[in-house]
């Protein structure tokens, strides 16, 4: 039996001990990654079923569990026995199940706000241009509202259907019925005695102070779960710790996921900020775990580089008994480097151009659910040759079916044209056809619905105009990645999860966006203006936002740690990890 860290065995006994029901004691779990924040949330909620399913089942009571994405709620409900005691969703649906129905509260609220906006624009002496067309669509809005008596909201879509609540003023409305409406509190309150938040450094704000306030002034229990060093979103609330008087907050020291050598990297990436250091989880993994740094010229052609790379650390990984095999993840800056590596670049320079780059990018909306649902499946059986799965998904999918439902109809004739039309759609499938071509042919065929905005007038500002002369490929290799099966990922998006090899490439040369800055970090770049600036005034830099998401990426990390570094200096990078001590020579490879 391998001697296991034990320093931190107690923990879910005193989050039992909090998460009482008649002395409730609000906490922050605080601890850095791997340390399994995520595993006591699980462990506390089976704990409180334990002790008190049956009184919270007769009094109608539930234990609230706030989430940052539906992934993580879900994942959450797999491992929960009695899913009955707990409300366990993102903050959107969580919020929004609480004010539905408050239609009379929510359209004062509404107009209220609409009434400080508009009070904010008249106040001014002069309006531009966009403030005077700003001020016309309140006075719009307002008298939209005027009329209005049911409120909807659909807390998954990113399709904001017209007339329906928007994400933020969900929230808004939320916090607002929070600190307005005592009712609304108490009844907060009553339904809910523990309301749990994992990933709480990235919980909306203004929510999360919402919570706090609450927690205040009424006796219930508040259970957060985080690690500030891993607040990578905007929204989250900067000052978190300082706001968190009168809470317990019990630490966890021990990291549960990486072998020795990739814990030891991350705690130096918290040097200087928390000076949080985590210990490893058995005697067995302190001396193992493969670090290598390599430093590559910005100009060198990324796929060569990376190929070389892969051989490279696979036959060491192979050779060194580090694993039987070698088949990293690799963590990108933005969507943009996983288009380049993954085959999409054409069509994410498409999906670029529309107005709103990220609702044609996160593949929810209405043309993207008929492609995943139906052209994509068709094709690759096509290309499969299998005849089985192609009828399937016509039988599944086409409308043509319908027909046979009517009384007496000739279904030997109608069969026979569904099948010559399947077949002559079929018939234009080739390995070059393009996206515009793939939906020209289904229009043709009649088959399925077609949505609106792929028919022949392709919408110029929802970016498929332009992904219609892309490659169909293209578009099948988007969704690969989309729905994570690819093994590339965004560093944000990575948050949460854990792979034995991770490659972390850093590449702010193809990224285009200006929040994160790895040369700036590692000393290459100058600090800009602002940067001082901040840094003078104790605010947040763009070098924060770095180390933070840079932790994130390296954290996931269980057997091997890959930096691929692509800088104007490779000199200066290297004197950056051995300057702070964070490698040695020998991990750092220049390429
Ligand atoms: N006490 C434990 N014994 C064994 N394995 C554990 C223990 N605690 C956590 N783990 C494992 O360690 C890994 C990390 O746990 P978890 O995801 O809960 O950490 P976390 O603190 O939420 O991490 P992060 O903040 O990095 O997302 C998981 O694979 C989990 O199963």
């Amino acid at each position: 039996m391998k001697l296991y860290n034990k320093a931190d065995d107690y923990i879910d006994g005193l989050l039992e001990s909090y998460a009482s029901l008649t002395n409730p004691k609000s906490f922050f779990l605080n601890a850095g990654a791997g340390a399994g924040k995520t595993r006591s949330l699980v462990n506390l909620l089976v704990n409180i079923s334990k002790n008190n399913g049956n009184y919270l089942k007769k009094t109608n009571k539930k234990i609230a569990v706030i989430t940052y994405t539906k992934v993580a709620s879900e994942e959450i409900i797999s491992r929960t026995p009695e899913n009955i005691l707990f409300d366990i969703s993102t903050i959107h649906s969580y919020v929004w199940n609480l004010i539905k129905g408050y239609n009379r509260n929510i359209k004062e609220a509404l107009l209220l706000f609409c009434d400080k906006e508009i009070d904010t624009y008249i106040s001014k002496e002069k309006l531009t241009k966009s403030q005077e067309a700003k001020l016309n669509s309140l006075y719009l809005k307002k008298s939209e509202l005027e009329g209005k008596q049911i409120f909807n909201y659909s807390p998954e879509s990113s399709i904001n259907e017209k007339g329906s609540l928007t994400h933020s003023e969900v929230l808004k409305l939320f916090c607002f019925l929070l600190d307005s409406n005592e009712l609304f509190r108490k009844l907060v309150c009553y339904k809910y005695p523990i309301i749990l938040i994992d990933e709480c450094q990235d919980t909306n704000k203004e929510v999360l102070e919402a919570f706090l306030k609450l927690n205040r002034n009424n006796k219930i229990c508040l259970g957060l779960f985080g690690d500030i060093m891993q607040r990578v979103y905007l929204d989250g609330k900067a000052d978190l710790i300082q706001s968190l008087n009168g809470l317990e907050m019990p630490e966890k020291k021990v990291n549960w996921r990486s072998y020795g050598r990739i814990v030891k990297f991350t705690n130096n990436l918290r040097t200087n900020i928390d000076n949080l250091e985590q210990e490893v989880c058995t005697e067995d993994r302190v001396n193992k775990g493969l670090l290598r740094i390599c430093l590559v010229n910005h100009e060198s052609p990324r796929n060569k580089v990376e190929e070389d790379i892969l051989i490279k650390i696979r036959t060491h990984v192979v050779n060194e008994n580090i694993d039987s095999e070698y088949s990293p993840y690799k963590l990108v800056l933005e969507h943009r480097l996983a288009a380049e590596r993954n085959n999409f670049l054409k069509l994410f320079d498409a999906f670029k151009s529309s107005k709103d780059t990220d609702r044609a990018m996160d593949g929810d909306s209405r043309e993207h659910t008929f492609f995943k649902q139906i052209v994509i499946p068709l094709y690759l059986a096509w290309k499969a040759n299998d005849d089985f799965n192609l009828h399937r998904i016509l039988k599944i999918n086409s409308n043509r079916f319908e027909e046979l439902n009517q009384k007496n109809t000739d279904a030997y004739r109608i069969l026979g044209n569904i099948g010559n039309d399947f077949k002559k759609l079929l018939e234009t499938f080739n390995d070059d056809i393009s996206v515009g071509n793939v939906c020209e042919a289904i229009l043709k065929s009649n088959l399925f619905d077609v949505p609106a905005k792929l028919k022949d007038d392709f919408q110029e500002e929802t970016g498929w105009k332009f992904a219609s002369e892309v490659d169909f490929r293209e578009l099948v290799s988007f969704y690969k990645y989309n729905d994570g099966v690819s093994d590339i990922i965004t560093q944000q998006g990575s948050k949460g999860l854990e792979y034995n090899h991770v490659q972390v490439i850093i590449d702010d040369y193809s990224a285009k966006g200006n929040l994160f800055s790895y040369e700036k970090l590692f000393g290459v770049k100058k600090k800009s203006a602002k940067d001082i600036d901040n840094e003078a005034q104790g605010k947040e830099t763009t070098l924060h936002k770095t180390n933070r998401l840079f932790y994130v990426a390296c954290s996931r990390a269980i057997k091997s740690l890959v930096l691929i570094i692509y800088t104007a200096n490779q000199q200066r990078v290297k004197e950056f990890f051995i300057n702070n001590e964070f490698a040695s020579e020998e991990e750092i490879l220049i390429l």
